[in-house]
């Protein structure tokens, strides 16, 4: 991306959370996970890789013990609208027996926390729990619903926080709606 189209799409953009708001998010969402799993010894599985900034500021909110590892699911692969699913990474046998946290930047269509969760069990979880730190207010063909979400926002396309636009802005300090102009 050129350093014309970087700025110029940052300037269009329209913050719709700021970063204090996010960070009282991640205040929320690690008392709920607190309540939840303090005493489950669980393994935090980041979803790659917009959720490892989800996963990487809500690690030190949880006051108890955890083991980190992570799992790659993706559909966006660098474009405004999902795909397939393609597997980069299960992490498999270790997560067999195991209470799983699985932490990810957003809920959109659904269909990727729906097929990791349903990944972690078919690979023999104990029980999984999901966070995510934004869910996208708008209708969805999936039933399932993270247990944990920080933040709900319009149906608008984001960046910020771990959510990119073709690979950038994951860094973008608060959330942001790319202008209706910049989707292709
Ligand atoms: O609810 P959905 O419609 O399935 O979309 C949510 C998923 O899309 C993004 O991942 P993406 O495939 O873009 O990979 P990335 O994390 O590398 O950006 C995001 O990080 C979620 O994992
Ligand atoms: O709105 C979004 N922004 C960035 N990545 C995404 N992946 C799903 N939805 C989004």
């Amino acid at each position: 991306m050129t350093p014309e189209t970087y700025r110029g799409v940052l300037e269009r953009a329209e913050c719709l959370i700021s970063c204090e708001q996010v960070e009282a998010a991640l205040d929320r969402m690690a008392e709920q996970l607190t309540v939840q799993l303090h005493d489950k010894d669980p393994i935090v599985l980041a979803v790659m890789t917009g959720g490892i900034v989800t996963a990487g500021l809500l690690l030190p909110r949880l006051p108890f013990a955890l083991r980190l590892n992570y799992i790659h699911a993706t559909r966006y692969r660098d474009t405004t609208s999902g795909g397939t699913i393609e597997w980069r990474h299960r992490p498999g046998t270790i997560i067999q027996g195991e209470n799983i946290l699985v932490v990810d930047d957003i809920f959109d269509e659904g269909d990727t926390l729906t097929t990791v969760v349903n990944a972690c069990h078919e690979d023999g979880a104990a029980a999984v729990t999901s966070a995510v730190l934004v869910e996208k207010n708008r209708s969805r063909t999936c039933t399932y619903r993270p247990d944990v979400i920080g933040l709900v926002t319009p149906n608008r396309y984001l960046i910020g926080y771990g959510l990119d636009y073709h690979g950038y802005f994951r860094n973008a300090a608060g959330i942001y709606a790319i202008a209706d102009t910049d989707i292709d």
